[in-house]
């Protein structure tokens, strides 16, 4: 994955640049969609919307559900970018590929970044509609090697063995938590333990029984990979997962998940998803002083 990944790296000074000469928007804030939850973007105001296909150097959407759009527009006050369409390992992108947006925001100005995903319930206490805070993740793909950091460290962004404990911010975290309640959704809401597969299938019943032992509370197939390259650049992370579905644990259960299902019920909670990640900025407190210097 190396000399991919120095690829890679030098082509985002020039994605952010053309960007910037595109948009007048100068984010604070960056957005990653999951499945069935690109609606996000509809509430940014002053759009300036980009499909990937016409962004120099961006990869490309190939999943349903995705739609392949990055979105910059006003949101209460802050300047937001959302990408309505991540990118998956399973989809045949490398993990510098899949984690490129991310190292763009930073050199966009961006601070806090939002991943939002879709993942299947392994917890007793979590349903299908519930909204679980990422409180920390297990990125099995990484656990073997697999990571967007592999090959010659950048030191633009950040050190060769960056620290992960504490990296979904726990104000961010906090503040959630709060505005669950004053939205009257609290019981939709806790904190809980994700982890990334490299999918795409769903998982087996053993396996589903072993990430259940192992302490694992949502699994899905993204957002890991993402959260290390912004911690590993300095941004602030939160990350929340909409539970689809629960994988099944029991080989009596005759039921079985599908990526339909998992679509269907982020329109069904579309609208509570928009307002706690409205209300989250609204709130944040931004600092503004995350410019790095890109000159090498
Ligand atoms: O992009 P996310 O992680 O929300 O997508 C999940 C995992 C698979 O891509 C898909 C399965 O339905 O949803
Ligand atoms: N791996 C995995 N990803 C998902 N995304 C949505 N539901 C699921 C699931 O049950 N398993």
């Amino acid at each position: 994955e190396s000399p991919e990944s120095s690829a890679v790296s030098q082509k985002q000074p020039t994605t952010a640049d053309w960007l910037m000469s595109q948009t007048r928007h100068r984010p604070q804030v960056a957005i990653i969609c999951g499945s069935g939850l690109g609606m996000l973007a509809d509430t940014l105001k002053c759009q300036d919307s980009f499909a990937y296909s016409d962004i120099p150097g961006f990869p490309q959407s190939t999943v349903q559900g995705h739609a392949g759009r990055l979105v910059f527009g006003e949101l209460k006050g802050k300047t937001c970018v959302c990408m309505q369409g991540r990118f998956h390992m399973y989809e045949g992108h490398s993990l510098c590929k899949t984690t490129f947006p991310v190292r763009v925001f930073k050199l966009l100005g961006v601070e806090t970044l939002i991943v939002t995903n879709a993942a299947g319930s392994l917890a007793d206490s979590l349903q299908p509609g519930d909204i679980m805070i990422i409180k920390d993740h297990v990125n099995f793909p990484g656990l073997v090697g697999l990571n967007p950091l592999s090959g010659p460290n950048d030191d633009k962004f950040g050190p060769r063995f960056p620290a992960m404990s504490g990296c979904y911010d726990k104000g961010l975290r906090c503040l959630a938590l709060d505005i669950a309640k004053q939205l009257g959704v609290a019981s939709l809401m806790q904190e809980g333990v994700y982890a990334m597969v490299g999918g795409p299938n769903f998982e087996t019943i053993a396996e589903a029984r072993l990430l259940h032992r192992l302490g694992v509370d949502a699994v899905g197939m993204s957002t890991a990979p993402e959260v290390v390259v912004a911690t590993h650049c300095g941004l602030r992370v939160f990350g929340l997962s909409l539970i689809t579905n629960k994988v099944v644990k029991s080989y009596e259960d005759s039921e079985s998940v599908n990526h339909e299902g998992v679509l269907e019920v982020g329109r069904l909670r579309s609208h509570t998803v928009q307002q706690l990640v409205t209300e989250l900025i609204s709130r944040m407190e931004i600092n503004n002083n995350n410019t790095i210097n890109t000159a090498v």
